[in-house]
This record gives C-alpha cells, structure tokens and sequence, in this order.
C-alpha cells in the first residue's frame, strides 16, 4: 500500500483544536478494531470532513467523540475538554445530528422542536417558543412548522434535526453523514444551510462516504479507511500532494476541432489522449508541466502547446490543467478505488 504523505501536516495550537484525539482506539465485542489509533486535529472554525467509505469506522469514532460509547483506548478532547469526562460541561456548547434525528410524526416540526427544547435542563421555558421560531426560520422550515413530521420530506426531516441541533448557540456542529438518503435538492439544502452555519463562525464537524461533498462544502478533511486514518489537512492540501506527487495535472482542452487537437497534442509528446465530445484530456510530456501548485501560472512550455493548436487552425475554447481531486487522493493514499454507491 502506498504510504500516507511523509511531512505531518501542520496543526493549530491546542486552544484552537475543536477536536483532537490521541490514538483513540474502538474494539467491539469479537475483538474487531473499529477504530485503530486515531490522532486527529480539528481546527477551531473549520468546515471538517470525516471521509471514509461505509463502514471505515466515522460513526464509532463520533460515538466516542459525544461520550456516548466509550473507548477502548486513547483520549479525545472536545472543545478543549476532555471527553467523556467532561459530558457535562462540553455537550451544551456542541449541536449533533447522529444516525438522523428522533422524531414523533404525529407532532408537527413546531411541537417537535418544543419537546426538544423542554428535554433540556438548560433551556429557559419562557423563552421556548422564541428559540423554536427562530431555529425553524434558521434551517428554512418556518412555512411547514405547522405540518406533522410524518408528512416532512427527507430532507425537511433532516433539517429539522438540524434546527433542534441550533435551539441553542453552538461552538461545534457534529453531523454524522447529514445528507444520506437525501435526493439531490436535500443535499443541496443542507449543504447550503452548513455553509451558512461556517459562515457565521460554527465550527462543523461533518461525517460523509461521498468525496465531492466534501470538496464542495468542507475546508479541512481527513480521510479514514478500515478504522485507520489515512491522512489529514487542509482540502486544497490534500489535493495539491497528489499534484505534487504525480508533478502534474492532466491537460484539458475544449475545442469542436477534438480530431485535430488530437493530432497535434500527439505531435507535441501529450500522451493518454482521450475524447468526450469536445473535451480532449491526456497527460503532459514532463518538460510541459506547470511546476508547483494548481494555481501557478502556466509556464512557456504549456503555453507554446496552446500556440500550436491554435497555428494549427484548432479552435480552442478552453485550455488548462486539471487538479486532482480527493478521489485520486484516496486512490492513491490506499490503492482502492472509492465506494461511492453504499
Ligand atoms: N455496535 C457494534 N458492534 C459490533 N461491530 C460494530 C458495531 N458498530 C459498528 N461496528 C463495526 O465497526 C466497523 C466501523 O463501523 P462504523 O459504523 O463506525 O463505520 P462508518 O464509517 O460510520 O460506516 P457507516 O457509514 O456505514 O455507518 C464496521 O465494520 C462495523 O460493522
């Protein structure tokens, strides 16, 4: 199996980690390692992706996490605390959402987040329905608070776990794969109200088996399979060891004339030439390859290919270097391919 980045990736100071555990480890019953010595490092304010195919151990982990099962060895703190030692001060300042929530569909969303709100021991009663309204209105459910649950669409179910998560303000939002089972519009959704959620300083804490999701919505990510952590850091970091190691992104070019570009991307050494309607990709000869990161720009090299095809007569619409995805990173940090379709 290839080996996981060399350099550790840079951690914040520990008053700035959310979350940080130290070799936490799971066995359940039989002996099987869910979990494997986990050092993870959650910065303060970041949109963090837990990635990991079904069954890699994202759910065990934020059951520790939450003190709701304990570890079999090494320590997790939360929030700066100490878990699960520290439940009680810690869980108030944190807003889960875990194997989707618990509701009662005969009530309506409303009476719902009511009973939520009078479950916990901290919430002022005169002040409920002020905290109810303005959780419906945060997670956009204000229209359907009156609706019974049961009517509730996925997504407007998860929502409103989501909003029983907001009753109160939160320093960390833990969301165990929040958009699963949701069709597209749902993930869109909740994806949107998380962003909303970062933007306002929350850190979130999200677990996900789908890689573009957490490109799209996350930071920081770490990567998880078969209980071990694969590795960690920043998205744009994560991408850019994959670029760093293969020295290189592949080619795109977007032309109607692909039959020419073809043949003249072949003349000039670009190899692994492939054609989707007007989308020409392949891989660059060495000597064109941009040399540091995504966003560098395109030396003389890459540019003098463009000149060619355009001297050729090929029309070229768009031109450029893609950059990895976290898919090739995990491709590539654990040799398997990623379960997308569980
Ligand atoms: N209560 C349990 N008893 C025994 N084994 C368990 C238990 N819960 C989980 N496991 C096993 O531990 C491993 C990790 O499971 P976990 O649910 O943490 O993974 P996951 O990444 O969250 O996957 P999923 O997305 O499917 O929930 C799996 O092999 C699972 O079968």
């Amino acid at each position: 199996m290839p080996q996981p980045p060399a350099t550790a990736p840079e951690h914040p100071p520990s008053g700035e980690r959310a979350i940080e555990t130290r070799g936490l480890t799971k066995a359940y019953r039989g002996g099987q390692l869910a979990v494997d010595g986990l050092d993870l490092v959650v910065p303060r304010g970041s949109v963090f992706g837990f990635l990991g195919p079904n069954g890699s151990g994202k759910t065990t982990t934020i059951r520790m996490l939450m003190g709701l099962i304990d570890a079999t060895a090494g320590s997790a703190r939360v929030l700066g605390q100490p878990m699960p030692a520290a439940s009680r001060r810690v869980l108030p300042k944190v807003g889960a959402l875990i194997e989707g929530p618990a509701l009662y569909g005969y009530l309506s969303g409303r009476d719902n987040l009511w009973r939520f709100d009078a479950a916990d021991p901290v919430a002022d009663p005169r002040t409920r329905g002020e905290r109810v309204g303005r959780a419906l209105e945060r997670v956009g459910l204000g229209a359907a608070a009156g609706k019974k649950a049961r009517a509730y669409s996925l997504g407007m179910k998860q929502r409103l776990g989501l909003a029983a998560a907001l009753l109160q303000p939160r320093e960390l939002l833990v969301l165990d794969e929040p958009t699963n089972g949701l069709d597209p519009q749902g993930m869109r959704e909740i994806r949107a109200l998380v962003r909303e959620l970062a933007a306002d300083g929350t850190t979130v804490f999200l677990s996900s088996h789908l890689l573009d999701e957490i490109e799209q919505v996350c930071t920081h990510a770490a990567v998880m399979a078969r209980g071990r952590l694969i590795t960690q850091g920043t998205v744009a970091d994560l991408s850019a060891t994959v670029l760093d190691s293969r020295g290189h992104g592949r080619l795109t070019v977007t032309t109607p004339d692909a039959a020419d570009a073809v043949r003249v991307l072949k003349e000039h050494g670009v190899t692994d030439l492939q054609v989707a309607d007007d989308r020409v990709t392949g891989e660059l000869p060495a000597c064109a390859a941009p040399p540091a990161g995504p966003d560098d720009q395109a030396p003389l090299e890459l540019a003098d290919l463009n000149a060619a095809l355009v001297h050729a007569g090929v029309r070229v619409r768009a031109f450029g270097t893609a950059r990895a995805s976290l898919e090739d990173v995990f491709v590539q940090l654990t040799g398997e391919g990623f379960d997308v379709a569980g």
